[in-house]
């Protein structure tokens, strides 16, 4: 199951989420991403879903109380997460048993016996102990003002100040044994940080609101639930968390230039008169409406309608375009963050390819139409144009990955791919007698080595590999796997190529010679040498690519999202 494959970090409990299905290539890519966020001394960040941040309180031997750090680190950690492109919903829970047991007593002591008991001026000492206040509260103002939604996952103790930091957040979620209070009146303060300044203009019974401020005692999920506090109940830590993932994965889902905006307009409707709003959403809006999200959105209700109507579309059409309806890209400048689309479609299809012009080698492909030409990458590589078709009758003077072929592609081929470049032959493997090899002229003819494919129709199974595949897995052997990436990286699934092979490539491509990735090869497939996944060799397959689908995604997609499940059962 996916846990041999995950590192430590990763959440355990997300790993029996059954809300959220991942795979393991997109628990993979989510890896990478993890390791990309920046680290804190008491948060832990992870990407539990594409696009969702979870931030997990990490104290949980002091059950996460919030210390200078915590609050010095919550406040950075959000302002970061505000401008950060690949994160468009965080969860906020703890790490550990409780969720936050507030602010933590020996720094809630040094307000009165630290610097401030040296200071004898009883303004001097106002002056001081304001602007450790205006710190504390700066934090939490940048959870407020971070315009990514927050869901908080709340369960264990939420006392004082873990109020405070629930108000700055904009759904709530909460386990059923968890034990809240409003402590600060029981500790001689009236609530400073959020509690009493934003609360008030969001709980719906001020009568018991007010009493559990008065009183600081301590109440349940029921009362919880009558204030306006927590909209949701889980049974346990985990449910709740994974709930709270599900739901941020579904708001990261929709359209960030909506979803933000939705929030940057209650927050200031939760602040301003209702004459201001309005006047606010006027000025907004002037500008928001010119979003092609808003085109998409529309197009994507007019074809719905349409089928419901007339039942005119194929269900795999319409499924199709519902799927891509809803990929919403934040367009910012790529240079700013070149990781950033790998979250998105690697389908979708980029008219201006800035990328053709790094790959400095001449790609070429026989088509002898014996595939599928709507599912065949070769051809979508060709349409994007890495690719150049050749004619039977063609010479290719690079190397040509073939089933004709005598010899492994090795490293000692890289002289040949940097001059003259690389050749696939599309042609099915049920075909292969009526194929014209002979018509397909070139000296270096090469088979490629034991690998597993990852394409969204021969998933898993060795040996294979579609035309982008066969690419990618030649220029990686050779050393030039950035081209590989490149290529792939025109196909949802194509970052899942390198990771899964990422042991055998890596063993190919440290061999001197052809003769060594044979033996290598030999080793792979007789189980001599394991290569870390389990799938077994099939010494029955040919070794070289196939023929092969590109545009049947969906049924790929369906593994990944439970979403799209549901919506074939809708358009069914
Ligand atoms: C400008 C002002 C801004 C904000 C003001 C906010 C006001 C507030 O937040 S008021 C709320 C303050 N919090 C508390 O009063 C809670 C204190 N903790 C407890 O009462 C208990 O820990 C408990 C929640 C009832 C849980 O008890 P138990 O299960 O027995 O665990 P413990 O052994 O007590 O705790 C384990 C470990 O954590 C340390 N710890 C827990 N909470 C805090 C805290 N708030 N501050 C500092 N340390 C805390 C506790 O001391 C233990 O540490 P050890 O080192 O293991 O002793």
């Amino acid at each position: 199951m996916l846990r041999t494959n995950l590192s430590k970090d990763f959440p355990d409990f997300l790993l029996q989420s059954i809300c959220c299905t991942v795979d393991r290539t997109l628990i993979q890519s989510i890896q990478r991403f993890t390791s990309s966020l920046p680290s804190y001394q008491t948060l832990k960040l992870t990407y539990p879903q594409p696009r969702v941040v979870l931030v997990e309180l990490n104290r949980p031997t002091k059950l996460n109380a919030i210390n200078k750090q915590l609050f010095d680190d919550l406040k950075t950690c959000f302002e970061y997460l505000n401008t950060e492109r690949t994160c468009r919903a965080i969860v906020l829970t703890g790490a550990g048993r409780t969720f936050t047991t507030g602010i933590d007593l020996k720094y809630l002591s040094t307000f009165a016996t630290g610097d401030v008991a040296q200071i004898d001026d009883i303004a001097r000492k106002a002056l001081h102990l304001r602007r450790f206040i205006h710190e504390t509260q700066a934090s939490f103002r940048a959870i407020d003002k971070c315009e990514k939604p927050i869901i908080a996952a709340v369960y264990g103790h939420c006392l004082g100040a873990a109020i405070d930091l629930l108000s700055s957040c904009d759904i709530r979620y909460s386990s059923r044994e968890t034990i809240f209070s409003i402590k600060e009146v029981d500790m001689g303060i009236a609530a400073d940080i959020s509690t009493l300044q934003i609360l008030p203009k969001v709980i719906t019974n001020h009568s018991l609101f007010r009493e559990l401020v008065y009183t600081a005692r301590a109440f349940k999920i029921d009362e919880a639930q009558q204030i306006g506090l927590i909209s949701q109940v889980f049974d346990t830590r985990e449910a709740v968390i994974d709930a709270a993932i599900c739901l941020a994965s579904k708001i990261a889902s929709k359209s960030p230039v909506a979803v933000q905006g939705s929030k940057i307009n209650l927050n200031y409707a939760r602040d301003h008169t209702i004459e201001e709003n309005f006047k606010f959403a006027c000025t907004w809006n002037s500008s928001m409406l010119l979003s092609e999200d808003i085109v998409k959105n529309v197009m994507a209700s007019t074809e719905k309608n349409s089928i419901d109507s007339s039942n005119k579309m194929s269900h795999r059409t319409a499924k199709k375009n519902h799927h891509k309806d809803r990929e919403y890209i934040d367009r910012a400048p790529k240079a700013t963050n070149d990781d950033e689309d790998d979250f998105h479609s690697a389908d979708e299809e980029n008219d201006e390819d800035d990328s053709i012009e790094q790959i400095r080698i001449p790609l070429a492909m026989w088509d002898v139409n014996q595939c599928d030409p709507k599912r065949c990458t070769g051809r979508k590589l060709v349409r994007h144009g890495f690719v150049k078709p050749l004619k039977l009758g063609n010479h290719f003077g690079g190397i040509i990955l073939s089933p004709m072929g005598q010899k492994c592609v090795s490293p000692e081929d890289k002289q040949i791919v940097l001059e003259s470049g690389i050749a696939v032959v599309d042609c099915s493997w049920a075909k292969l007698d009526e194929t014209p090899f002979s018509r397909m002229k070139g000296k270096h003819l090469r088979l490629l080595p034991y690998l597993v494919a990852t394409n969204n129709v021969n998933y898993g199974k060795p040996c294979q590999l579609s035309c982008v595949e066969a690419f990618a897995a030649a220029l990686a052997i050779v050393g030039l796997r950035d081209y590989g990436t490149i290529l792939l990286d025109k196909f949802k699934w194509g970052h899942a190529f390198y990771t899964l092979n990422a042991s055998l490539l890596e063993t190919y491509e440290k061999c001197d010679s052809a003769q060594a990735v044979i033996e290598c090869d030999r080793r792979f497939r007789t189980g001599e040498e394991s290569f870390g996944d389990s799938y077994q060799p099939n010494r029955d397959m040919p070794p070289s690519e196939s023929s092969e689908e590109e545009e049947g995604d969906e049924a790929y997609e369906e593994n990944l999202h439970v979403e799209n499940l549901s919506l074939k059962t809708t358009d069914e």
